[in-house]
C-alpha cells in the first residue's frame, strides 16, 4: 500500500511581531486572508493530501470556506510553534512510513514546484529534507554592544524554510524527545538533527517569505503578484 501524504500546518501564533488587530494568518493579502492562499497553494500541489491545521481554541478568526480539501481536521495548537505541531502528529492516525510536510500558515508565497521539490527530497531521503535558501549576504558576528567583531564564512550557512517534509515516526520520535528535553526549536529540522540525523537542504525560492514584520505584507502583494505574471502556470 502507499503511504498517505499529511500536511500539517502551524496556524496557532498570535502574529506579535506583526503587531496587528488579529493573528497575522486572519490578514487581507490581496484578496484574502493569508491563511486561504497558504492552504490554497497547499492544495495545487497536493489536491489528495490529508490537512491538519492547527489553530488557537480561542481563535474567532478561522472559517472553514478558506479551507480547498475535502480530506481535513482541525486540532488544537499549543503554545510554541512546536508544541502545535506535536499535537497535530498525536491527533492523526498516521503509519510509520507515511510523509508529513510541515508547512507555516505565515508562508503563503510558496510554490507549486518547491512543495513538489520538497516532497520528492523527503521520499528520497531516510533523515526527511527542508527547504532552504544558501545565505547571500556577507555575514557579521555581533559584540554585545553591537558592533561588528569580524566576518563569518557563509559557505555553510542556509536559510531553513518551510515546507520540512519527514517520516511520520521520525518526527513524532524527534519532536517527542525535545519536548522530553525540555528544549524549544524553531523548526523539525532541529528536532531531526538532534537524533543524530542530517536532513537534505533543498534549495528553495527566495521569495517563500515568512509574513512576520509589518512591511511583509506589502513584499507579500508584491511577490503574489510577480508569481502571477510569470508562473501562472506552475502555481
Ligand atoms: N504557538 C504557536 C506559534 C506559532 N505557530 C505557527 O508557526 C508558524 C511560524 O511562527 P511565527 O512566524 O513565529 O508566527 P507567530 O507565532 O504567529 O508570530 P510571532 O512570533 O511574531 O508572535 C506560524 O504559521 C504560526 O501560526 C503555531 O502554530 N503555534
Ligand atoms: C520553521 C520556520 O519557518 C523556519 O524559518 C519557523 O517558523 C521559524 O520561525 P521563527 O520566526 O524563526 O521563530
Amino acid at each position: 500500500m502507499n503511504n498517505r501524504l499529511w500536511l500539517v500546518v502551524p496556524a496557532a501564533g498570535q502574529g506579535r511581531r506583526m503587531a496587528a488587530d488579529r493573528p497575522k494568518q486572519y490578514l487581507s493579502l490581496l484578496d484574502r486572508p493569508i491563511l486561504a492562499h497558504t492552504l490554497a497553494r497547499l492544495h495545487s500541489a497536493f489536491p489528495d493530501a490529508r490537512l491538519v491545521l492547527c489553530l488557537d481554541d480561542d481563535d474567532r478568526w478561522f472559517s472553514p470556506e478558506w479551507v480547498p480539501f475535502t480530506d481535513w481536521q482541525r486540532v488544537t495548537g499549543g503554545a510554541e510553534r512546536m508544541e502545535s505541531v506535536f499535537n497535530a502528529l498525536g491527533a492523526i492516525d498516521a503509519g510509520d512510513d507515511d510523509l508529513v510536510l510541515v508547512h507555516d500558515v505565515a508562508r503563503p508565497c510558496v510554490t507549486c514546484d518547491d512543495l513538489l521539490a520538497l516532497h520528492q527530497a523527503t521520499q528520497q531521503h531516510a533523515s526527511g529534507a527542508l527547504l532552504a535558501m544558501p545565505v547571500a549576504d556577507t555575514m557579521k558576528r555581533a559584540s554585545a554592544a553591537g558592533t561588528s567583531l569580524h566576518t563569518e564564512p557563509r559557505e555553510a550557512l542556509w536559510h531553513a524554510l518551510t515546507p520540512q517534509g519527514f517520516r511520520y515516526r521520525q518526527l513524532y520520535q524527534a519532536l517527542d524527545e525535545a519536548r522530553r528535553r525540555g528544549t524549544l526549536l524553531t523548526d523539525e529540522a532541529s528536532a531531526v538533527e538532534a537524533l543524530g540525523e542530517a536532513p537534505k537542504l533543498v534549495p528553495g525560492r527566495r521569495d517563500n517569505l515568512k509574513v512576520t514584520h509589518p512591511d511583509d505584507l506589502a513584499l507579500a502583494a508584491a511577490i503574489l503578484t510577480a508569481q502571477r505574471d510569470t508562473l501562472e502556470r506552475s502555481l
